[in-house]
């Protein structure tokens, strides 16, 4: 069941996004000891790493957050131009968070190699089979990927490991991302998506036929609990809409 959270433009919503969030960590360790966040890539994401940083910077206690990758492409540019996951982790380097608290995905290894350390990670950092981080970010591409889950491949469906390596034809270049299994293990799944270029893909999973195949982010569900979507009046344009 998703529970859409709409704002006016993409700073509201990403002021919006980092105020949820910390109210969700700080409600989380009154009953834990650490909190575990899988990290969004692409652009979207990075306004709101930007305000945890500062406007956060003391009210959440970061002693006790864990960050990890939702995914990595294998790209070599020292160029943040060039190479968008560099760019997310300056920002991440921001974060008053302990730098033995944020767990990367190596691309100094191959995908494959890479992918398996990471999975190895994971299965020693949470000790439950069936349950993984307290919170994922998710965003959405606007070829309708999450993380790089990418519609008609194989990794969207495979169900058992938490961690796949992926060619992304697109682009030309291998990426490793969490799997869909992983994702939904977690406690709580929060979409954060801006921006006009993404209404269709938003409507389609939010409003269109049940095409998991065609849109791999209709696999998120969450037993019991909503699957939280934050959208720009952008990205939610077909979903507020009257259609005539
Ligand atoms: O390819 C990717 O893109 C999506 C969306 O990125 P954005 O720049 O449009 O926010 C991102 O969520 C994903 O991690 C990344 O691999």
């Amino acid at each position: 069941m998703p529970k859409l959270h709409i704002y006016k433009n993409e700073k509201e919503t990403c002021y919006a996004f980092a105020e949820w969030l910390a109210n969700l960590v700080k409600e989380t360790l009154t009953k834990q000891d650490r909190f575990t966040i899988a990290l969004s890539g692409g652009d979207t994401p990075k306004l709101v790493y930007k305000i945890l940083a500062t406007d956060y910077a003391t009210s959440i206690d970061w002693t006790r957050i864990h960050l990890f990758w939702g995914d990595q492409s294998f790209i070599s540019s020292p160029d943040e131009k060039y190479n968008p996951t560099l760019g997310l982790k300056n920002l991440i380097d921001d974060l008053p968070v302990s730098k033995n608290h944020v767990h990367s995905i190596r691309t100094d290894v191959s995908p494959q190699d890479s992918a398996t350390e990471y999975e190895n990670l994971l299965r020693t950092y949470f000790t439950e089979p069936e349950s993984t981080f307290d919170l994922v970010i998710l965003g959405m591409g606007e070829q309708g990927n999450l993380l790089s889950l990418y519609p008609f491949s194989e990794e969207s469906h495979h169900a058992g490991s938490w961690v796949m390596p992926v060619y992304d034809k697109q682009d030309d270049l291998y990426k490793v991302t969490l799997t869909i299994s992983a994702i939904n293990a977690s406690a709580v799944k929060a979409f954060l998506i801006t921006g006009k270029k993404k209404e269709d893909v938003v409507q389609q999973v939010l409003k269109g036929k049940y095409e998991p195949e065609k849109a791999p982010a209709q696999l998120i569900v969450a037993a019991n609990k909503p699957v939280h979507w934050f959208l720009d009046e952008g990205s939610a344009g077909k979903l507020i809409k009257p259609s005539y």
